[in-house]
C-alpha cells in the first residue's frame, strides 16, 4: 500500500523531470559514485544509459542535476524501480523521495499494479509502502517469458545464479499500487 512522504520544503528550487540525453553524463557520474566497492547500484555501460534514457527521471536543483532514478517495465502489471541515486552532498534533503514519487506516478500512468525494487535502503523504500518479499512475484509462465530478457536487472529479479553475487545483502521489496479512481483523483491507500 502506498504511503505519502513529506515534501521537500518550498524554499528549495527542486524540479523532478524526465531525463534528456544530455543528462546521461551526469547520470553516469551518479551511478559510478555508488557502483564501486560494496556496490549499491548495478554497474551500467554508458550505451545502456542512453538506451534506457526514456526510463529515467532526474532531480534538478538550481539548474544542476543532483539525482536520478528509473522505472523499468517488466511485464503487463509489473515494473522495477532501479538506479535511484542522489549526489552525496545533497542526500537527506528529500530529493530521493521526490524521485521515487515521480517514478510511482509514472507507474500509475502506465497502468501498472506492482512495483519491485532490490535495495539496501529498506527504510527509505518502506516509507513509500514497499514491503520485503521472498522469491519472484510472477507466475511460472511469466517467469519463463522473462528468461528471454538480456537485461541484467531482470536476471537479478529472477534470482538467476550468475547474478547472485551482485545482490548479496540486498532486500527484495514490492509495492502494490492502487489504480487512480474513475473520477481522476488518485486516492492513495494508507
Ligand atoms: C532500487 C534502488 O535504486 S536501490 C539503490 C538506492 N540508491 C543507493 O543506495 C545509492 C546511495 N544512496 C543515495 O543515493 C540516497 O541516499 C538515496 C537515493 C537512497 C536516498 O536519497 P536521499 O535524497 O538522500 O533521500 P531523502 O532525503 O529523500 O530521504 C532520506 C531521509 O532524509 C531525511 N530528510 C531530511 N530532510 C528531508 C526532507 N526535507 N524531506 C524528506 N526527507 C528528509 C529523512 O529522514 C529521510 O528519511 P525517511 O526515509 O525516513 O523519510
Amino acid at each position: 500500500m502506498e504511503q505519502v512522504v513529506s515534501p521537500v520544503p518550498a524554499d528549495r528550487a527542486l524540479a523532478v523531470r524526465r531525463a534528456r540525453t544530455t543528462d546521461v553524463p551526469t547520470i553516469r557520474r551518479l551511478v559510478d559514485a555508488y557502483s564501486g566497492d560494496g556496490p549499491r547500484l548495478l554497474r551500467k555501460a554508458t550505451v545502456t544509459l542512453y538506451e534506457d534514457v526514456q526510463e529515467f527521471w532526474v532531480a534538478e536543483c538550481d539548474g544542476q542535476v543532483v539525482g536520478c532514478g528509473a522505472l523499468h517495465v517488466l511485464w503487463e502489471d509489473l515494473a522495477e524501480i532501479r538506479t535511484v541515486a542522489v549526489d552525496a552532498e545533497r542526500r537527506g534533503l528529500g530529493i530521493g523521495h521526490r524521485i521515487v514519487e515521480a517514478l510511482l506516478a509514472t507507474a500509475r500512468e502506465l497502468g501498472l499494479r506492482r512495483v519491485f525494487c532490490l535495495t539496501f535502503e529498506v527504510d527509505f523504500f518502506a516509507r513509500h509502502g514497499f514491503v520485503p518479499l521472498n522469491g519472484t512475484p510472477v507466475s511460472p509462465e511469466v517467469y519463463a517469458e522473462l528468461l528471454a530478457s538480456y537485461d541484467e536487472g531482470v536476471a537479478e529479479f529472477l534470482e538467476l545464479e550468475h547474478v547472485k553475487p551482485n545482490t548479496l545483502g540486498n532486500t527484495r521489496m514490492l509495492l502494490h499500487l492502487r489504480p487512480p479512481s474513475d473520477d481522476g483523483v488518485d486516492r492513495r491507500e494508507r
